[in-house]
Formats: C-alpha cells, sequence, structure tokens
C-alpha cells in the first residue's frame, strides 16, 4: 500500500508501504495510483514527493507476481500519470531504487538521492528488461551509450555516479526525504515543460547503425546465450530510432518474449534460491534461525598456498584480525609479498586503503593460539591435515572453531583428530578465494548447530553465497564434477575432441569447456588425487584391463598426459597447446589429436561421430544423476542448494537455473529415459544408472522442482 501525508502546509508525501522493499505490489500500484489521485485533486497540495519506508525507495516490480495472474493497476500507465501531473513530483530515493523502482523515479519530474543509495534497471538479471519505460526514458535523459551499459548489464550505481550521469538532480548526505520536501516547496507552481522525460528528444549518436552493431557483437559475445541483454539492447535501439510511443509498444512486444521464457523462470528461480540457500537446515533439525553463530573477531589460516592466501586476503578485507601461518620458508617469503600485492590491487580497484595492517605472518603455528577460528588450507594430504588438526586442538584457546579448506576429504576424520569435534566444519572456497562469491560450509555428523551457523554467518560477512552441505567425498560441487569429467574424457575416447566437447558446452553457456578449465586448474591436481586413490598405472598398457580400475570403465587419458609433462596452462601444454608457459589462450594442439589416434588404436577403438547433443546428454545428465543421489543421501537440503553451487562456483549458466532447474525445464521423464540408454549403452559406468529419487519423481508424476523437497520427505517417509 501507500500512504498520503501532506507536510510543510503543501506537500503531498506519498509513502511506498509494502515491506521488506516496497516492491511494487498489485496492492503496492493500488496505493500509488489512488495517493496520487488524492495529492492532485487536494488544492492545497501544490508539490508531491514519492518515498518509501524505512528507508529503502523501491525494489521494482514484485518478482513474486511473476507468473502468476497479474492483477491491479498497470505500472505503465500508473507512471504516465505521475509525469503527466501538472503538480512537481520529486522521488526521494534512499536505499534502492532498482527495476520498476528507477522507472517509477524516472517519472517523477525530480530524484532527490540520499548519498549511500543505490540505483539501477537490474531486470536483465532476472531475463527481463526494464518494461515500464526505462528502455525509453533512460537514454532520453543520459543519452545513448550510458544508457545501454546500465540497462544490459543491469549494474548498481552509486548516487555520487548518477549524479554525475545525470539519472538524479540532487544529493544529499542527510535525510532524502526532508531535502525532497524542501525540494518540492522550491519547484512548486514552476513550469514542468522540460521535465517529462519521455518528450525529451533521444540524444542520438550520428551513426546509430554503427553504434548498435558493435555494442550487439559486445553483448552476445558476454550474454553467453542469454536472451535479455539482446532484448535489452533491441529496446534502447528502439528509444533511439522511434518516437516515444513507438518505443514503448517496442519495449512491451520485447518483454512479452521474454517474460514466458524459460530464461526469465531460470534466472528468477536463481534470484530465489540464491535468498533461500541462507536459511539452512541439517538433518538433525537444525536450523539457521534456531542456531545462534558466535562472533569472530580474530581469525587464522594455516598453509599459504593458493588457497590460503586468497582466504587471508578475504578475511582481511573483511576487517577481521588475521594470523597467516606458513611453516615453509620460501613459500613463507613468497606468500607475505603475494598477499600484500593482492590487497593492494584490490584496494586500488575500490579507492580504499589496503587493509595491511589486519594480517600478522608467523612461521610458528602457536601463534593461532587467541584466535576464534581457524581455516586450515595445506595441502590436501590426510596425514598432514590430521596432524594440523592434533596440533590445532591442543594449542586454541578453549572454542575455538576449527575450520578446513579441504575440498573433498572427509571432514568427520578430522573432527576426530580433536578434542571438540563439534567445533569442526568445513569451509571449501573457490579459487581465487578473495574473488569466488561461493563456499560450501560442510557439516559432519558431529558439527555443532552452532559452528555451522558461525560459519555461515563468517561467508556472508566475507560477500559469500555460503551453503551448507553434509560430509561425503567432494561434498557437492567436485562430487557433482566427477562423472562429468569422466563422461568427457570417455567422449574422447570414443571419437570426440577437446574442440568439439568444449565447443558443446561453451554454446550451452559454461564460460569455458571441461577441457580449457582442466588446463585452467591444472592436471596434476587431479592425477594426485588419482594416483591416492590408486587408479594411476603408468604407461599405455593396452588389452582389456588398461581401461577399467576397480570394476568400472576408467581413462587413463588424463594420467597419460601428466606422465608427458602437460599439466595445462601452467607448462603451456594440455589438452591444448598454448604460447608459452601460462599464456592463457588455448590452440589446437597436432600432437594431442595424433596421440588421440593412436591411443585408440591401441586399445582397438573405432572412432565414431559424436555430436553436441550426445556431449550435453552424457555429461550434464551424468552430473545432474549425482544431483539427485546428493538429494537422495541427504547431502544437500535440496535442489536450490545444489543450484546455486553450480551457478556461482562451477560457471553454471545462470540462465538456465543450475543442473536440477535445468533436469526440470528438460523434464525429468526425458532425463531418466537418456540416462537408461546410455547406461544400457555403457553397463561398466554405474554412475549412469538412473538414481532411484530420479525414478521415484517421474513415477510421482515430476513434480516441479520447487516442490521436490517436499516430495524427497514424502517418498523417504514411505521407505
Ligand atoms: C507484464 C508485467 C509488466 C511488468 C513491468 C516491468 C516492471 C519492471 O521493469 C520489472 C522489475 O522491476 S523486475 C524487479 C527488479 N528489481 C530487482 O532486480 C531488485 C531485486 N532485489 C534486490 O536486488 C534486493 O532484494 C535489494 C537490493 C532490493 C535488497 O537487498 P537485501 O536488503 O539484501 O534484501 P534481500 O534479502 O535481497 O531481499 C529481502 C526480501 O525481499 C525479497 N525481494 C527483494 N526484491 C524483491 C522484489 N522485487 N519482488 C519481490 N520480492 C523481493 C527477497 O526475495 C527477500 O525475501 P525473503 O523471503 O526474505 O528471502
Amino acid at each position: 500500500m501507500a500512504q498520503f501525508t501532506r507536510v510543510s502546509r503543501s506537500v503531498g508525501l506519498i509513502t511506498l508501504q509494502n515491506p521488506p522493499v516496497n516492491a511494487l505490489s498489485a496492492v503496492a500500484r493500488q496505493g500509488i495510483v489512488d495517493a496520487v489521485k488524492r495529492a492532485l485533486s487536494d488544492p492545497k497540495v501544490k508539490s508531491v514527493v514519492i518515498c518509501g519506508q524505512n528507508g529503502i525507495f523501491c525494489g521494482g516490480a514484485d518478482i513474486k507476481e511473476f507468473g502468476t495472474n497479474i492483477t491491479g493497476p498497470p505500472l505503465v500507465p500508473m507512471i504516465h500519470a505521475i509525469e503527466a501531473s501538472n503538480k512537481p513530483v520529486v522521488a526521494a530515493i534512499e536505499g534502492s531504487a532498482f527495476g520498476g523502482g528507477l522507472e517509477l523515479a524516472l517519472g517523477c519530474h525530480y530524484r532527490v538521492a540520499h548519498s549511500k543509495a543505490k540505483l539501477g534497471l537490474t531486470e536483465v538479471t532476472l531475463g527481463l528488461l526494464p518494461a515500464a519505460g526505462g528502455t525509453q526514458r533512460l537514454p532520453r535523459l543520459i543519452g545513448v551509450p550510458a544508457a545501454l551499459n546500465l540497462i544490459t548489464t543491469g549494474r548498481h550505481v552509486t548516487a555520487a555516479e548518477a549524479l554525475q550521469l545525470g539519472i538524479v538532480d540532487q544529493v544529499t548526505d542527510h535525510n532524502a526525504v526532508d531535502e525532497a520536501v524542501k525540494f518540492a516547496l522550491s519547484v512548486a507552481g514552476k513550469s514542468l515543460d522540460a521535465r517529462r522525460i519521455s518528450t525529451y528528444p533521444c540524444p542520438c549518436p550520428s551513426d546509430v547503425d554503427a553504434l548498435f552493431e558493435e555494442v550487439m557483437q559486445k553483448v552476445r559475445q558476454s550474454a553467453r546465450g542469454a536472451i535479455a541483454p539482446i532484448a535489452c539492447v533491441q529496446a534502447v535501439r528502439a528509444a533511439a530510432t522511434l518516437p516515444y510511443s513507438q518505443g514503448m509498444e517496442r519495449e512491451q512486444e520485447l518483454m512479452a518474449t521474454l517474460f514466458t521464457s524459460g530464461q526469465a523462470r531460470a534466472l528468477q528461480y536463481c534470484f530465489f534460491a540464491q535468498r533461500a540457500v541462507g536459511r539452512w537446515s541439517m538433518p538433525s533439525g537444525a536450523r539457521w534461525d534456531t542456531s545462534k553463530p558466535r562472533s569472530i573477531h580474530k581469525a587464522a589460516v594455516i598453509g599459504l598456498g593458493t588457497m590460503g592466501r586468497g582466504i587471508a586476503v578475504a578475511l582481511a578485507q573483511t576487517g577481521l584480525s588475521v594470523v597467516a601461518v606458513e611453516t615453509q620458508e620460501k613459500q613463507f617469503m613468497e606468500a607475505k609479498k603475494m598477499v600484500s600485492g593482492m590487497m593492494e590491487r584490490g584496494a586500488k580497484r575500490h579507492g580504499t586503503a589496503p587493509p595491511l595492517d589486519k594480517i600478522t605472518y608467523s612461521q610458528n603455528i602457536q601463534a593461532v593460539a587467541d584466535v576464534d577460528l581457524v581455516i586450515e588450507a595445506v595441502f590436501e594430504d590426510m596425514a598432514l591435515k590430521e596432524k594440523v588438526f592434533q596440533q590445532l586442538s591442543t594449542i586454541c584457546k578453549q572454542g575455538t572453531f576449527l575450520c578446513t579448506n579441504t575440498s573433498a576429504l572427509d571432514v568427520d576424520h578430522l573432527a576426530s583428530q580433536t578434542r571438540n569435534p563439534e567445533l569442526v566444519v568445513g569451509m571449501h572456497f573457490f579459487a581465487p578465494a578473495h574473488v569466488m562469491k561461493l563456499l560450501e560450509v560442510v557439516y559432519g555428523p558431529r558439527s555443532s548447530p552452532q559452528a555451522v551457523a558461525t560459519a555461515m554467518q563468517l561467508g556472508k560477512k566475507m560477500g559469500k553465497v555460503s551453503v551448507a552441505v553434509g560430509n561425503c567425498r567432494g561434498f557437492v560441487g567436485n562430487r557433482m564434477l566427477k562423472p562429468y569429467l569422466e563422461q568427457a574424457l570417455f567422449l574422447l575416447e570414443e571419437g570426440a575432441t577437446p574442440e568439439l566437447v568444449d565447443g558443446a558446452l561453451e554454446e550451452f553457456g559454461f564460460a569455458l569447456g571441461v577441457f580449457k578449465m582442466s588446463d585452467l586448474s591444472g592436471l596434476d591436481v587431479g592425477w594426485k588425487v588419482r594416483k591416492g586413490d590408486g587408479l594411476v598405472e603408468p604407461g599405455l598398457a593396452s588389452g582389456p584391463s588398461a581401461r577399467i580400475r576397480q570394476g568400472r570403465r576408467y581413462s587413463p587419458l588424463g594420467d597419460l598426459l601428466c606422465e608427458q609433462g602437460r599439466f595445462g596452462q601452467k607448462t603451456g601444454q594440455g589438452w591444448y597447446r598454448y604460447d608459452k608457459p601460462g599464456s592463457r589462450v588455448p590452440r589446437y594442439d597436432p600432437w594431442l589429436h595424433s596421440f588421440l589416434e593412436e591411443y585408440r588404436t591401441q586399445h582397438g577403438i573405432v572412432a565414431r561421430r559424436i555430436d553436441q547433443q550426445e556431449v550435453l546428454e552424457r555429461c550434464l545428465y551424468a552430473l545432474i544423476n549425482e544431483g539427485f543421489r546428493i538429494l537422495e543421501d541427504g547431502i544437500a537440503a535440496g535442489p536450490e542448494d545444489i543450484d546455486i553451487i553450480y551457478v556461482f562456483g562451477y560457471s553454471w549458466p545462470r540462465h538456465r537455473g543450475g543442473p536440477m532447474f535445468y533436469a526440470s525445464m528438460v523434464g525429468l521423464a526425458k532425463v531418466l529415459e537418456r540416462l537408461e540408454h546410455y547406461h544400457q549403452a555403457h553397463p561398466d559406468v554405474p554412475y549412469m544408472q538412473p538414481c532411484n529419487l530420479l525414478r521415484r519423481l517421474v513415477a510421482s508424476g515430476s513434480p516441479p522442482v520447487h516442490k521436490w523437497k517436499e516430495a524427497i520427505k514424502k517418498l523417504r517417509s514411505q521407505l
């Protein structure tokens, strides 16, 4: 709803009241329409201010209404009525003005913003475009290039930038509503002819065609298959080339296409899923709202390799005091330099001072005695980690949380090395840890709800999207990755090339295909793990057993590359060739192709033609099937947790909503049928056998993804 009051005798103050973000729901829109009518018909009111309650202007259209039968007054005529008013209307922007919220403000004649406010036409991030006149008014106000930048990226701008761009007329450090009221008093009675943005000519660059062609090319490249950014460019082009009313028609047309698209549904699902993962629960019944986190003031990082350095930087940037421990002299000296460099670069980007004094370095693990929380990030070796946890358990003060950054090892086993296993959780960061947004918080059967709550809260403070998951090999992300990687190797054996597999995955929307990604991460990492698991047999053996391990199909292709010293980008050779070690541009490598041919000959494999569809089905459905197993095992509480892990940690294209959402869009019955097909064709790959949960969901009518949690609970109770 919206409240109307008269202030300073002649200013009509309209306050949006729809907590928590004053979204423009049907009731809120009706409230605005009624309040505006009242203000315009009240002769005592000479000017109007629109603001939002609780320090937030407006979070835009009510996203929860999308996909329902939308009732109430539509936004476009509501905003037109405000703009057409013959009394000046001033938007008082505090907190956020996003999407439809900013469009509402653009319909006002003036905008006053608080200095801490953020503004943006964010619709593109939800698979939409600003369809309440935003694509037509913003370019008229700030010019085509700046509007294109904002609308196609959805980026938030500060009040200072908004002032510089000309989006707002005044920025204040004081109460924005009070300032807007003063402003409204000062403009009462003045002509509004030059204040209605829809009547402005669009400042058009001389060569419109060339500009839009260039922008479209760039947007297509970065969109990775997302359609909304492209529609945004088309709508702004309409602003630049058509009269306002025709531009509005084009905006509505484009919006109608996006509105019902699967991509919009996927992106809106991601929006809510990202928030839902914060409401975590454990199989014990412990939950986010009943578990109290402890405040962390001082933390330690043990091990300053690549991961440890990133974690130390991320902690320091959060404002915590950090003790960074590295026992090896050479690594210690190198890490100190690198960490300072990382902080200085980060600070330069944000225009702040680097938090260099937040970190103290030590080569002695005893230095962590008084910290509240430790994150162990030593080499991925169980014996080494066991030793570290035993030491920490005796060195640290009572109650210190002991966390491990392991990406796959048993968190519960590490907990068993300590006196207080309830204080142990996994905090699995993704490289580079000070940049990547994802954090898997891994609880073992003995982790206390307080330890989980504390790690989740710390993750949030560090700006991470934190997801609480159960303990198993590889947790959620890396456990699902294993079958995906293996399928890619099997496809190579059968006749595919790295270029074909990567091409299919990149067309699907991944930033990098699986082989380019492996080259980037380093092939030696997985090799070491496989060696540890007893899977690696040196040499190019032939015969049926050469490609079988522990009774299952195994591809030694990755091991063979590593034996040749081909570790990926770092050595200049991997699945691709690079100009020199450390170069980033992958190039076709004739050696690799001859090697694959030789390998197939040696193993009596006749290469066959593999198409993109098979690549996608085998790689993605294998990964999805493991996702269903993870749900079945209770390692993830729901599909949202898995999807958010994949979108934020594994570059899964957000416009496809994450693997589990994608499965629901493809249709569970279809996924099941294809898995059955591939399992029949490859019976020596047990993980291709469709998971029971998938079968049961299909048998129960393939409920939509938001109903899976409920369905899983029901299925469990029947077991
Ligand atoms: C045919 C149709 C024609 C349509 C015309 C087009 C109109 C327009 O162009 C389209 C739009 O505006 S598209 C919209 C463009 N707008 C955007 O893209 C802005 C999206 N919102 C945001 O970016 C952030 O929420 C804020 C920065 C506003 C606040 O951040 P913060 O302080 O960290 O808080 P938080 O944790 O993030 O949210 C708190 C709670 O509010 C919930 N909720 C939030 N916004 C909502 C919404 N619009 N709606 C509903 N709910 C919304 C959120 O789910 C959460 O609920 P929970 O149950 O407690 O989990």
